[in-house]
């Protein structure tokens, strides 16, 4: 999606403290954080209901780095429009919920975003063969969706491996995103398998420093 060489990470909000969200931000705002990875979860999808489009839209409004949306929701296609009103700038579905999907990465283009596709721990990358050219993001999950503070599932870093080579063959833009119990100590794995975003949500929200969290999982120690 761009040109970049560092490790772009995306703090995830569901880990924030709810009641002092604009102090989130506003450390995300003043951090090395490039991104600001926001969780839809609907309670179908995934067994979890976690914040909307009104939260998103007074996020947005605070925020200065760019608006990563993951939607873990069914039938996304319903919302993409909402979605991009309430300032999300990448807008990210689960193959999973989407029966057509091409279709859907077409409406979030059509809408000036940046289009994601996430998948689940148990589906495989073969699955993005006839979409990989048309994605800029490629989230995988490695813990399964819903809830943050989970463990890291061993797995999946032969899915970004797997992932990088199909990005590298197919000359695709796309980034590879990991999602789901990352911390300083996966970090450097998930980064050499591949990974071009990490997105840490308990890893930064919960430490007693996060903006010198957030740059060590760059690698650049404060
Ligand atoms: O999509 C997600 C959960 O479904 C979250 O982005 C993810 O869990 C981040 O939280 P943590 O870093 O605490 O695992
Ligand atoms: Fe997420």
């Amino acid at each position: 999606m761009t040109d970049q060489h560092t490790t772009i990470i995306a703090p995830s909000l569901l880990a924030a403290d709810f009641l002092h969200l604009a102090d989130a931000i506003q450390m995300v705002n003043k951090s090395e954080a490039d991104w600001l990875h926001l969780d839809v979860m609907d309670g179908r999808f995934v067994p979890n209901i976690s914040y909307g489009l009104p939260v998103i839209e007074q996020v947005s409004k605070a925020c200065k780095k760019l608006r990563d949306v993951h939607l873990m929701i069914e039938e996304p296609h319903l919302y993409i429009e909402d979605f991009q009103k309430a300032g999300a700038q990448v807008l990210t579905v689960h193959l999973e919920a989407c029966v057509h999907l091409h279709r859907t990465v077409q409406q979030i283009h059509s809408l000036g975003m940046k289009a994601g596709v996430a998948l689940n721990p148990h589906t495989p990358v073969s699955l993005l063969v006839d979409i990989i050219g048309d994605l800029d993001l490629v989230l995988i999950m490695s813990v399964n969706p819903g809830f943050g503070g989970q463990k890291f599932i061993p797995h999946t870093l032969k899915k970004i491996m797997e992932l990088k080579s199909l990005v590298q063959s197919t000359g695709s833009k796309a980034l590879i995103e990991v999602d789901g119990g990352i911390n300083l100590e996966n970090a450097p794995a998930v980064i050499q398998a591949g990974a071009d975003v990490l997105v840490a949500g308990s890893t930064v929200f919960h430490s007693k420093d996060p903006k010198s969290t957030i740059l060590a999982l760059k690698g650049q120690v404060l």
